[in-house]
């Protein structure tokens, strides 16, 4: 299996001649606008297609409800040169990780907008495009991870999963205390991985409507994305909870990442040309002092991981 890891810093930028990457890792369950006129009775020309409404992710998301002119669909796109698949030209892997059972592919699923349990069997990446703060952005979620092969025969792919992301989703569920040290363990497992980038990582404790069954509290996972510097929340795939802001959050990290990067790149540029001795002697004293300060900004971010539309 080759996978084209050429994207890890930069999104994808998927024109219409350029093929998505391999047929079994991208089989694609998609949004993507219908070339008819709004109201056509015409059939579809495209096939296949599944001529049906694509059930909202969440009330709160800024997809189109009422738009009629957009449709779900599958499609196998490993040579596609379909100009219509996306309007947006922004395209970024969201890789979910953890244990079995947590519910990573009833997450994808919502995602991905299947309603029937057997709806897709061995389907395992989801694309979907996203309109958030205005502004359409197509995620293609890989519920690929398989815990054990990491050690076995298969680990390369799993590997490739570690690699590949410009987001992970990792998931733990609440009702089983192994799995959220095994998040720890995957979160760690990432570090190294992808040392050097500022990848956005959402931490996210599933089976939330599961109260009574809870081993691991709110303030347990919280505590633990401050630690790992990485976002936090809670879910329940079951009753649709916290999925949609889950997603939405995932968009809004990378943007917030991608500014930041665009950001501090001018401003080192800017520094190098116009940088003063007292202006380094204060940027080393501002150093000083955020280092003095790391346990007030810990506690800073212990207020803001929860908060995905923030850094
Ligand atoms: N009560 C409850 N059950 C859930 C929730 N999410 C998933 N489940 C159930 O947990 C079981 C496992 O869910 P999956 O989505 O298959 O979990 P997974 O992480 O993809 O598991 P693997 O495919 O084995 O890696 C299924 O029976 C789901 O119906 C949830 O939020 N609440």
């Amino acid at each position: 299996m080759t996978l084209n890891t050429q994207r890890e810093k930069d999104p994808l930028q998927r024109r219409g001649s350029t093929p998505i990457p391999p047929a079994h890792f991208y089989k694609h369950l998609s949004w993507t606008r219908d070339p008819r006129p709004p109201g056509s009775t015409q059939p579809d020309p495209e096939q296949p297609r599944l001529q049906r409404r694509h059930p909202p992710l969440g009330q709160s998301a800024s997809y189109h409800p009422g738009d009629k002119s957009l449709h779900y669909h599958t499609h196998w796109s490993s040579d596609s040169d379909d100009d219509s698949q996306s309007d947006s030209d922004c395209v970024y892997r969201v890789v979910l990780l953890g244990d079995h059972g947590v519910g990573k592919t009833s997450l994808a699923g919502i995602f991905a907008g299947i309603t029937e349990k057997d709806e897709h069997p061995g389907e395992d990446t989801y694309e979907r495009t996203l309109t958030v703060d205005g502004e359409e952005t197509t995620l293609i979620v890989m519920d690929t991870w398989e815990k054990d092969k990491l050690q076995v025969e298969d680990a390369s792919s799993q590997d490739d999963c570690l690699k590949v992301g410009s987001a992970y989703v990792i998931v733990y569920s609440i009702t089983d205390r192994s799995t959220f040290d095994s998040a720890a363990e995957l979160r760690i497992t990432l570090r190294r991985t992808r040392q050097a980038e500022n990848i956005p990582i959402i931490l996210v404790g599933n089976k939330s409507d599961l109260v009574r069954s809870r081993e691991v509290a709110v303030e347990e996972g919280r505590a633990c994305a401050v630690v790992f510097d990485c976002k936090f929340i809670e879910t329940s795939a079951s009753l649709h909870h916290n999925v949609a802001e889950l997603f939405e959050g995932v968009v809004r990290q990378i943007r917030l990442r991608q500014d930041n990067n665009e950001a501090s790149q001018q401003r080192r540029s800017i520094y190098k040309r116009k940088e003063s001795l007292t202006q380094k002697a204060r940027r080393f004293l501002d150093q000083l002092v955020a280092r003095k300060n790391q346990r007030m900004a810990v506690k800073v971010r212990s207020k803001s991981c929860h908060d995905l539309a923030v850094l």
